[in-house]
């Protein structure tokens, strides 16, 4: 696939992206300078369990493929689900020896002929991407040179990982060519889009449309990525409806995510005709791979140990921590890098080119931990990624639990079966009462993490 992206401008030209903090240093220094009860015995402790639960990392694929619970279980081969030989061979060529439950259930109804429109939930990490990313690539006639499949992602990141798997799917696809629709992307007024495939951004997708780079009414694949916060009010509900009024009533949906409450998934039964709905139990949603922990960390030096901690556990691994605020995720990064920790931070106060800069590097492993906020909390695939530490625990606008992006953010580890450690630090009455609606939303103890109790070291690693 002839990929019309100029890669350089998405490689970061600076040389420290650290220059980009904003240090708040000061807003911190009271609670930095608040005495603990931090005992440095504690460490080794902690450092065990946590390492006892990564054990064995390698959770058999093929043991998960052949349980009926498991979202990995499938009975079908990738050569039964009737996709064409060149992008079997992308497949393949990527290593993916069967394809997983969803995959198995959405790519017959993606690729049914007269085409059905399909809202699919299945939980993070579990080949969502994959699924659409073969539907797209199936519905395209390459011998007509303009856009004919739209895919919308939340985030710029997102976009271009997504860009990045339809490149490697379509590998042998060589006449098919896309285009990212992301910032940065310009064109000089009056142009017209050749490739046959769009993946972007809502806002920049609705400039181009205004623009009259493309004409939507031919697109006849539309996909939402994150398919709830598209369309949540809180999200991007906007511009994803804006897109979607223009696009014609023949075009095929396609929506996936790995959350949908009452409210959204009503909506998007609404906006989408006629759909199949591939559907979770609340008890399904999160995944027995990921173990999820809490510890008490009363004041802000004991949460800072605690991270501390935890990276010294990281070995071949990897870390996600995840801030509220972009404040926060800077001032822990400027701290832990001062004190020689190889960390980054990825939050919106740096240029997108920083950002895609910093995640390549993490995913090329010279970051152990990224410390980011909410931006990357869904979609992002880093195989490595073995701890999500909730450095806050993740709320709404009114303060609420918010469980759908707790349930994003723990899915950045345990990708595809293997096993993850979510790690939430617990630092007031309030971020209790969170945790404990978190856990009850779900049906699944959050145990905690007592550096004093022994049994846990046994009970972690089971
Ligand atoms: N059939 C398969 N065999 C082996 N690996 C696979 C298969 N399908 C997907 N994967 C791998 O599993 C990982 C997770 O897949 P993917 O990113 O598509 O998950 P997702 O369901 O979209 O997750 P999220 O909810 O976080 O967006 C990726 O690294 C992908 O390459």
């Amino acid at each position: 696939m002839s990929q019309k992206v100029d890669w350089a401008n998405y490689v970061a030209q600076t040389e420290n992206k650290f220059s980009a903090f904003s240090v708040q240093d000061n807003q911190q220094k009271s609670e930095d300078e608040a005495t603990d009860s931090y005992n440095p015995a504690d460490d080794s402790l902690f450092v065990k369990m946590i390492r006892k639960g990564l054990v064995d990392n390698n959770n058999d694929i093929e043991v998960q493929r052949k349980d009926p619970k498991s979202p990995l279980y499938s009975v079908k081969s990738f050569d039964a689900l009737n996709l064409k030989p060149n992008l079997l061979k992308g497949v393949y060529d990527m290593g993916f020896e069967a394809p997983s439950r969803i995959q198995e259930t959405a790519l017959p109804t993606l690729l049914a002929d007269p085409c059905q429109n399909l809202i699919a939930q299945a939980q993070s990490g579990t080949g969502k991407t994959a699924a659409f990313v073969l539907a797209m690539l199936s519905r395209v006639d390459p011998k007509i040179p303009y856009p004919q499949v739209l895919c919308l992602s939340p985030t710029y990141e997102l976009a271009i990982q997504t860009g990045e798997v339809a490149a490697k799917m379509g590998k042998f696809c060589t006449e098919i060519e896309m285009r990212f629709a992301v910032r940065g992307e310009e064109f000089p007024r009056g142009s017209k889009l050749t490739e046959h495939i769009l993946i972007g951004t809502p806002g920049k997708v609705l400039d181009w449309i205004r623009f009259k780079f493309f004409d939507i009414q031919k697109i006849k694949v539309f996909v939402l990525d994150e398919a709830d916060v598209m369309i949540a009010q809180q999200g991007h509900q906007d511009q994803c409806i804006r897109i979607h009024k223009e696009l014609s009533p023949s075009c095929q949906m396609m929506f996936f995510s790995a959350t949908y409450n009452q409210e959204v998934m009503e909506f998007a039964e609404l906006i989408v005709k006629n759909p199949i709905i591939i559907r979770l139990r609340r008890e399904e949603e999160s995944l027995d791979n990921i173990a999820q922990y809490y510890v008490r960390c009363m004041t802000a030096e004991s949460k800072y140990n605690a991270v501390i901690n935890i990276y010294g556990t990281l070995g071949v691994g990897q870390a996600i921590i995840f801030c509220r605020t972009r404040k926060t995720a800077s001032w822990l990064a400027q701290k832990m890098s001062g004190e020689g920790h190889a960390v980054a931070v990825l939050n919106g106060d740096l240029t997108v080119e920083q950002r895609i800069d910093v995640l390549d590097r993490f995913r090329e492993g010279k970051e152990k931990v990224l410390i980011t906020t909410n931006v990357l909390s869904r979609g992002i695939d880093v195989e490595q990624v073995t701890i999500v530490v909730n450095f806050d625990l993740p709320v709404d606008v009114q303060g609420r639990a918010d469980c759908e992006t707790y349930l994003h953010r723990i899915g950045r580890t345990g990708r595809f079966g293997k096993k993850g450690i979510a790690i939430n630090l617990v630092d007031s009455e309030g971020s209790m009462q969170i945790l404990k609606e978190i856990e009850s939303h779900f049906g699944r103890k959050i145990n905690c993490l007592d550096t004093e109790n022994s049994e846990e070291i046994e009970r972690i690693g089971q």
